[in-house]
């Protein structure tokens, strides 16, 4: 039968690899510990694995896994940026047939315990499911292209939020609110300009400790002070800031679940007045959720053209 098919784009590779790597200084004997999941995709000359069964051509997910762990034990983990790109490139740079490597490292948090008022050498805590997120992709053609981020960092502030002035029409029921709850998830990344090669990300390698720590303080500083007209304002003035505070970072994405409360009308019972200013018990929501997104770029935007 004639072909009438092609692939016309395939990736593969080792999902969620564990790992953890600790680190042991002899002259104090203080450990830090990197605990990360990471994800590495291939992508070349790898076709007539999918249409031929091939497999001449297949770099084993099973070898990609050994890899992971093997560049772990080699090469630094800190900062993820790093080690994502030197994974990456060991691919490339091994198989000629292999032209791209998308690598996402996923660090989870490992927070040193404060025991008796003092650090401790070796104890460490999970304060949160916040993780800290690079997403690499290592190509011969376009060099080494890197978004660092932050997910799942949830915060609340139980004033300071209103939302008003929206659309009303025959479908609108949401009352304009002065004073609300405000929470979300933040997930938040920051688009690094293209690196050559990893002797260029090398070079930068103490900026993105620092871009890390920016993005997370602007992130919470803003979300505490503004005074919020919405989710989708706030978070442009986040965005804003990190590109202003990180010169090396062309894109600034926020992706943020709108998390409701409900105010709850308890006056039914003997006139208890739980609304407006006197509201005090409130039902967080589950779902639907609001989901709010934007992407911030430097600069002023291209025109848009007519939309007559
Ligand atoms: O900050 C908000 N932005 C919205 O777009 C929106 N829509 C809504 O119902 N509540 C909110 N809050």
């Amino acid at each position: 039968m004639a072909s009438t098919a092609y692939v016309s784009a395939a990736r593969y590779g080792k999902d969620n690899v564990r790992v953890l790597k600790t680190d042991r200084d002899a002259a104090t004997g203080v450990h830090t510990v990197t605990e990360m999941t990471v994800s590495c995709l291939l992508e070349g000359d790898i076709d007539v694995s999918y249409t031929k069964g091939d497999n001449s051509v297949v770099v084993a997910t099973d070898s990609i896994k050994n890899t992971i762990f093997i560049t772990a034990k080699q090469n630094p983990v800190n900062p993820p940026e790093l080690f994502a790109a030197i994974l990456g490139a060991h691919f490339i740079d091994t198989y000629k047939h292999i032209h791209a490597a998308n690598v996402k490292v996923i660090t989870h948090r490992w927070t040193r315990m404060t025991i008796r008022g003092k650090p401790h050498p070796h104890s460490f805590l999970r304060d949160g499911e916040e993780t800290r997120n690079v997403e690499a992709r290592i190509s011969r053609k376009d060099g080494i292209v890197i978004t660092s981020g932050i997910e799942g960092l949830t915060v609340l502030k139980s004033t300071g939020s209103a939302f008003h002035g929206f659309v009303r029409d025959e479908y609108t029921t949401l009352p304009e609110t002065w004073d609300r709850i405000l929470s979300t998830d933040v997930d938040a990344n920051w688009k690094w300009k293209p690196f050559a090669d990893v002797k260029a990300v090398r070079e930068a390698v103490d900026k993105f400790n620092p871009a890390w720590e920016e993005a997370r303080e602007i992130t919470l500083t803003r979300f505490a002070e503004d005074e919020s007209a919405s989710v989708q304002n706030t978070m442009y003035k986040m965005s804003e800031q990190i590109l202003a505070a990180v010169p090396d970072v062309e894109l600034v994405n926020y992706s943020l679940p709108n998390k409701h409360f409900f105010e709850l009308d308890l006056s039914w019972h003997k006139g208890i007045k739980n609304t407006g200013k006197d509201a005090e018990v409130y039902v967080p929501q589950s779902n639907p959720n609001g989901l709010i997104k934007c992407e911030v770029a430097r600069g002023s935007p291209p025109s848009r053209g007519s939309h007559l």
